[in-house]
């Protein structure tokens, strides 16, 4: 088992929601700049959070399908320390990226069969990959057992995951980090503080928050 596993909060939009997350645990808030996303965030809350949850807590950077400029820019205005790349993105656009940040790359299980050029990128220095359902944010969970056999060591692990999940999760992949959103909210973009403080617990001590 992965000694230390990352834990993401993602879909962060208030200062109150970040500062809860980070006294929670989490190594890393996801702020997501994705127009299509319930959960969108702008920049002076990004900001304002970002600045809030002190030296060591990550910020990332949530983008889908989005120019480079327009990532670098915002990512930079917003005081991101990393940047997350959903969609279908070259090697040469996910390599631009990291020049300036270390990167999540977001692949779906389909990609580990078969995308050699989504892979690729996978081999520069400071990308990561995560692993995540075809729809981000949807709250649907990755078939496990399916993935057994092929889940990269290092790889990140997303797609449905909350307080009763996780540690199941971590059990049959061990990935080096995990990432919630839609099971860790009250509403859209707003966190339920128990839910987040379950989760990372969770995550951490390999029990699910009903102690199976
Ligand atoms: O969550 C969104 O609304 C979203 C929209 C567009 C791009 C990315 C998005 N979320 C990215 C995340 O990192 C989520 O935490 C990840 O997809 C897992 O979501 P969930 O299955 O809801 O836990």
């Amino acid at each position: 088992m992965t000694a230390h596993i990352r834990v993401k909060v993602c879909g962060t939009t208030s200062v109150t929601d970040a500062v809860q997350a980070a006294e929670a645990g989490a190594d890393a808030l996801g702020f997501i700049f994705a127009p299509i996303s319930k959960r969108l965030v702008t920049v002076e809350a990004a900001r304002a959070a970002s600045l809030s949850v002190g030296p060591v807590v990550a910020r990332v950077g949530v983008f889908l399908n989005q120019g480079l400029d327009e990532v670098l820019r915002t990512a930079e205005r917003a005081r991101m320390s990393a940047v997350q790349l959903h969609g279908d993105l070259s090697s040469l656009y996910v390599s631009e990226v990291a020049r300036y940040h270390p990167v999540l790359r977001v692949l779906r299980p389909a990609d580990l069969r078969g995308n050699a050029d989504a892979l690729e990128v996978l081999d520069l220095p400071g990308v990561t990959l995560m692993l995540d359902a075809p729809e981000p944010g949807g709250g649907v969970p990755l078939d496990w057992e399916a993935l057994r056999s092929v889940f990269p060591a290092g790889a990140w692990l997303a797609g449905g995951l909350g307080p009763q999940n996780v540690a199941a999760a971590i059990q049959a992949l061990n990935p080096a980090g995990v990432d919630a959103v839609s099971r860790l909210e009250s509403s859209a973009g707003v966190k339920n503080h128990e839910l987040v403080r379950s989760f990372v617990l969770a995550a951490r001590s390999g029990l699910s928050a009903d102690g199976a």
